[in-house]
């Protein structure tokens, strides 16, 4: 059966390069252990799209800022039916009423959309004023000072730009394909990035985060976590985490952000007893796929330690999906940057099994 495409190589790109069984990650050149917690995510939008935007740094982080300014235009037309929608439902119908196009303009709207839109959709739906953006912040701490209305510290700023440049890109992913298959009929930019955001919102993809919390909730405490995990795989559900396509070997991503949450921790920003819950079901989750399934490499992925970072930001778990999405938004437009300049319509074969009639 023709399932899940493994193996196959459908795109060239300078952007990114996965290697599953080293457990490396090379974004625009350089190594991810060389950029997280080194990178603000503007410095990284200009390895990733710097040729594209004809911008250095400092160009872009004004062009951003001033992007962010325009879209908080939007939320004026927010109404109840979009507050009434999951926080990644609700950013995906924001991102709809942007114009589409393939130009730098629609390019930094849809870089600022989700940095803007996330934060004021969660504060609309608590009752609470919007924040407007601020002229002299980065975009992480910009984002994080629209979601709580104070200044973030620098440990705060710091965790969240580790987290955007880590997801910045990742090869040919299931919403990064989507972006390319969208941006090949040259339907135009913003069409390619909702067609992402609806491929990433699923729980096998950019969904996984919050269901981890919910796990480690419902497990509660170090003790609790072999037999609860067991439980779960006999009965055949899948942990929240843990497996990846390419990776054979643990996600490097996820010691990156073990890292930064580590500072954060240093910092007082996460209970001493929740990582040490977040450890325990780590080290029984992997013991138990490993006795479940010893043919496949099944390893923690990046989805594991986004979960306990965004939680410590103080992100509801509900919107983890869209700030990833704030992540990997200057990739799926690299990508499809790429596949307008360099690449043709997406069209694949499919293979006839069902039935002739006589
Ligand atoms: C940003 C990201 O997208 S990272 C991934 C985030 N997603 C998750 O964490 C969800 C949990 N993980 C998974 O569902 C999978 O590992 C995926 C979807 C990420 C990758 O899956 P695939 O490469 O397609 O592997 P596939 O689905 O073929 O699984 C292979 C086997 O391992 C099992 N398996 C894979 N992941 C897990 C898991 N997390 N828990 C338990 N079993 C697992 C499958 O049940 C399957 O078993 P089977 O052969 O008996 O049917
Ligand atoms: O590469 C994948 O298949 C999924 C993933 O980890 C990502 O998109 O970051």
């Amino acid at each position: 059966m023709i399932s899940g495409l493994d193996d196959v190589i459908a795109a060239e790109t300078m952007l990114s390069d996965v290697d599953g069984l080293n457990g490396r990650l090379i974004i625009a050149g350089h190594s991810l252990d060389a950029l997280a917690g080194h990178t603000s995510y503007e410095a990284m939008l200009a390895l990733l799209l710097g040729d594209f935007l004809e911008a250095d740094v400092a160009t872009i982080t004004r062009h951003l800022a001033a992007a962010r300014k325009e879209v908080h235009g939007y939320i004026e037309g927010v109404d109840a039916a979009i507050l009434a929608l999951s926080p990644i439902e609700g950013l995906r119908a924001m991102i709809a009423r942007l114009p589409d196009g393939e130009d730098r303009d629609t390019a930094y709207r849809l870089l600022a959309a989700p940095a803007v839109f996330t934060p004021a959709l969660l504060r609309l739906q608590q009752g609470l004023p919007v924040v407007a953006p601020s002229d002299t912040l980065g975009h992480a701490a910009d984002m994080l000072a629209m979601l709580t209305g104070t200044a973030p510290t620098q440990a705060q700023v710091n965790a969240l730009d580790t987290y955007l440049v880590t997801v910045s890109d990742h090869g040919l992913n299931a919403s990064t394909f989507a972006a390319r298959v969208v941006a090949s009929t040259r339907a135009g930019v913003t069409s390619a990035i909702l067609a992402a955001l609806s491929a990433l919102k699923g729980p096998l993809h950019g969904g996984a985060p919050g269901p981890v919390l919910d796990m480690l909730d419902a497990i509660g405490t170090p003790d609790r976590a072999e037999p609860w995990l067991a439980a779960e795989l006999a009965r055949g559900e899948r942990l929240m985490g843990f497996g990846h396509r390419i990776y054979r070997v643990r996600d490097p991503r996820a010691d990156a952000l073990k890292n930064a949450l580590r500072q954060l921790a240093e910092a007082g920003a996460v209970p001493a007893d929740r990582l040490a819950l977040a450890e325990a079901v780590e080290r029984s989750a992997l013991a138990l796929l490993r006795q479940k399934k010893p043919d496949r490499a099944l390893e923690t992925n990046v989805e594991f330690y986004t979960a306990l970072l965004l939680e410590a930001l103080g992100l509801p778990r509900e919107a983890f999906t869209c700030v990833f999405a704030a992540g990997r938004v200057g990739g799926w437009i690299g990508h499809a940057r790429e596949q307008i300049d360099h690449g043709r319509l997406i069209r694949p074969q499919s293979k006839y099994i069902g039935p002739l009639a006589a």
